[in-house]
């Protein structure tokens, strides 16, 4: 059974109100964060390490429950339908996790059946993902015979199989050349036409200066800038044309900082 189905572009994927939560009650990681993400939009999820991106993403997909607040994933929170969230959130992973023996085919067959996909209009989505990040020419390949970025396009291609409403990308970018990245991004801008949200976790800033829709960025578990990258920059002050995220994203954690920078 297909369970999440195409979304329309402007459909809210993703509500996080007031999350609170972390690994222990008495030190929570997380506080008060919100954000929000409809099926379409990329967003930005920055912060310097240990700023508390990989904790909630965990709790994005369901594998820590909050102390407070909620999330919510394609309208409905892990208790209301746990199905319909499971179902509705892909997630790809920093290191790409591939089986040694089965070819690029054979784990989209896997997924497909897996899913539960029906096998004509899955095989048919199989061929438009491999031309869309430029694979059809790998697809007997074994994994140890590809590249970083070829293997992360696999797993991202098995995750969009599913047609999820919500895909959450860790740090994609790392290891790969600038074309490779530069092609990736425009393999995401496919992904987001199709109707599914993207929430990219990274430190590679220019990457997503010119493609995200929003930026959140946390700094020791709080939210201290969220909105269009234009209002990002007039919430660090960095109204300069010339001005990057990476200069804005500094100038941020400086003003959280009290003035000085790093953490
Ligand atoms: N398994 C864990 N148990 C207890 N505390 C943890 C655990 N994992 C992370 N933390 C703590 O939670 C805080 C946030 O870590 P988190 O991994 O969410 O940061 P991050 O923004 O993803 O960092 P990075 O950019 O380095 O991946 C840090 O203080 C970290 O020490």
């Amino acid at each position: 059974m297909v369970v999440s189905e195409q979304g329309k572009a402007g459909e809210s994927a993703l509500v996080i109100k007031e999350l609170t939560g972390g690994y222990s009650r008495r030190r929570p990681v997380l506080h008060g964060v919100s954000m929000s993400l409809n099926r379409g939009e990329l967003l930005g999820l920055i912060g310097l390490n240990g700023a508390g991106k990989s904790t909630a993403i965990k709790h994005i997909l369901g594998l820590m429950i909050p102390h407070g607040g909620e999330v919510r994933v394609a309208g409905v929170t892990l208790e209301e339908n746990r199905e319909l969230y499971r179902s509705s959130v892909a997630y790809v992973p920093e290191q790409p996790s591939l089986f040694p023996n089965l070819t690029v085919k054979e784990h989209l067959q896997w997924t497909a059946m897996a899913y539960g996909l029906e096998p004509g209009a899955a095989w048919e989505r199989v061929d438009k993902l491999a031309a869309t990040f430029r694979m059809t020419e790998a697809m007997k390949a074994l994994p140890d015979t590809l590249s970083k970025g070829m293997k992360q396009k696999v797993m991202l291609m098995n995750a969009l199989l599913v047609q999820p409403a919500l895909l959450i990308i860790d740090e994609p970018f790392l290891g790969l050349d600038p074309l490779a990245i530069r092609g990736l991004i425009g393999a995401l801008d496919e992904v987001r036409e199709q109707g599914t949200a993207i929430l990219l976790s990274s430190h590679i800033l220019p990457a997503l200066e010119r493609k995200a829709n929003r930026l959140v960025v946390l700094h020791k578990g709080r939210l201290i800038a969220e909105g269009s990258p234009r209002e990002v920059m007039e919430q660090a002050g960095c109204s300069g044309a010339d001005a990057t995220l990476d200069d804005v994203f500094e100038a941020l954690v400086e003003a959280a900082e009290g003035g000085r920078a790093g953490g």
